[in-house]
């Protein structure tokens, strides 16, 4: 290609640009507004993003694939609602972890995040209006169910307004080149889990594996300790700065984490929804089946059934179900109107936009 050609392109991008630029600052200012007739009330409108997502990528006539323009817009969304008012989302901290990886996902970087000690800690600071939304780890796909999201969710005030879903990558990182001489391995109990098979492979079994509270926490001891290495993701061997000496050590080609998002207040329907419910039967025959059978006479699909503990020291169990659809379709409101009567307990955690992203 000729310098003139070059010169061409380069000329139409600038133009481009230029009018790119001016299109953006014509959707902040119309963000702002909206922000202002909102009236200081609440500004992020889950069901509004996902819609307008759903339909760039519907728009989208290539050469750039629908998950880069739906990234590009995620973050034009997250810059025009920082000017109506900045979000901070609280996260299992510390800086680092998948969890923050999902929040800045799902919100784009124009959001703060909050590193909490605990996911315990994060629906806490939601719950007392330090923040505005957590964002929590509710199911790996190969380890399943994190246990404490679920029972955080039994008694929260907080509704469940979106998901997200991450691919995650692990990594053993260590200070330094060298592959011997390492005494301990440092990571969450989850990613020591989702690795075991890689690690029982490829490391002497005297190597000591240590679960501590997160991937990030696991980095940063790592980088104390000459002895150690940590199974951690990107973000934290970068935060820390370590080495990969062994890159995507995940025993399960697809791992993925389904994160959730909540917040104080509910979400409208965006056409496109999911509802998470937690129900406990009365401990009979046929008990379960009375539960389940509502749903399928009002054709309402279920995409999950998870059982766990009811933590009351009686062995009784809850269970968590995932439904497709909002709460306030009719459908779903007769399914629940039963499911109410029926059942011993029975609470909607949220109902809010399946993921785009
Ligand atoms: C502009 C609005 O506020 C926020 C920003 C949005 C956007 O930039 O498109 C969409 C939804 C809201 O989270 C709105 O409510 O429409």
């Amino acid at each position: 290609m000729s310098e003139e050609q070059l010169k061409q392109h380069r000329d139409a991008i600038d133009s481009i640009d230029a009018r790119v630029l001016e299109l953006l600052n014509d959707r902040a200012r119309h963000a702002r507004t909206i922000g202002e007739i909102k009236g200081g009330g609440v500004v992020y409108r889950p069901e509004r993003e996902a819609q307008v997502l759903a339909r760039i990528k519907s728009l989208n006539a290539g050469p750039l694939s629908d998950e880069t323009v739906a990234k590009l817009f995620r973050e034009i969304m997250s810059a025009c609602l920082a000017l109506e008012r900045p979000l901070t989302i609280a996260f299992l901290g510390p800086e680092g972890t998948f969890s923050q990886a999902a929040a800045t996902k799902h919100f784009g970087h124009a959001a703060a995040t909050q590193a909490c000690i605990s996911i315990d800690e994060a629906f806490r600071c939601v719950e007392a209006g330090a923040a505005d939304y957590v964002v929590a780890p509710v199911e790996n796909s190969t380890e399943g169910a994190v246990g404490r999201t679920l029972d955080l969710m039994v008694n929260t005030p907080l509704h469940i307004c979106g998901e997200v879903v991450l691919r995650i990558h692990h990594h053993l990182l260590r200070k330094g080149e060298h592959k011997d001489g390492i005494k301990r391995v440092y990571s969450h109990a989850q990613s020591l889990g989702q690795c075991h098979e890689w690690l029982n492979r490829n490391l002497p079994a005297e190597v000591e594996r240590v679960s501590v509270a997160s991937n990030a926490e696991a980095a940063r001891l790592a980088s104390l300790d000459p002895s150690a290495a940590a199974i951690a993701g990107d973000a934290a061997a970068e935060k820390f700065g370590l080495t990969k000496l062994a890159q995507n050590i995940e025993d399960e080609p697809n791992n993925t984490t389904r994160f959730l998002v909540l917040g104080r207040e509910e979400t409208a329907a965006s056409g496109h929804d999911r509802t998470s419910l937690v129900i406990s039967a009365p401990n009979r025959p046929g008990a379960l089946h009375a539960l389940v059978e509502p749903l399928a006479r009002h054709h309402v699909s279920m995409t999950k059934f998870e059982s766990r503990p009811s933590r009351t020291g009686l062995w009784e169990y809850l269970f968590f179900v995932d439904v497709e659809g909002h709460a306030s379709e009719p459908r779903l409101q007769g399914a629940l109107d039963e499911l109410r009567r029926d059942a011993a307990f029975v609470k909607v955690l949220g109902s809010y936009p399946q993921a785009v992203l």
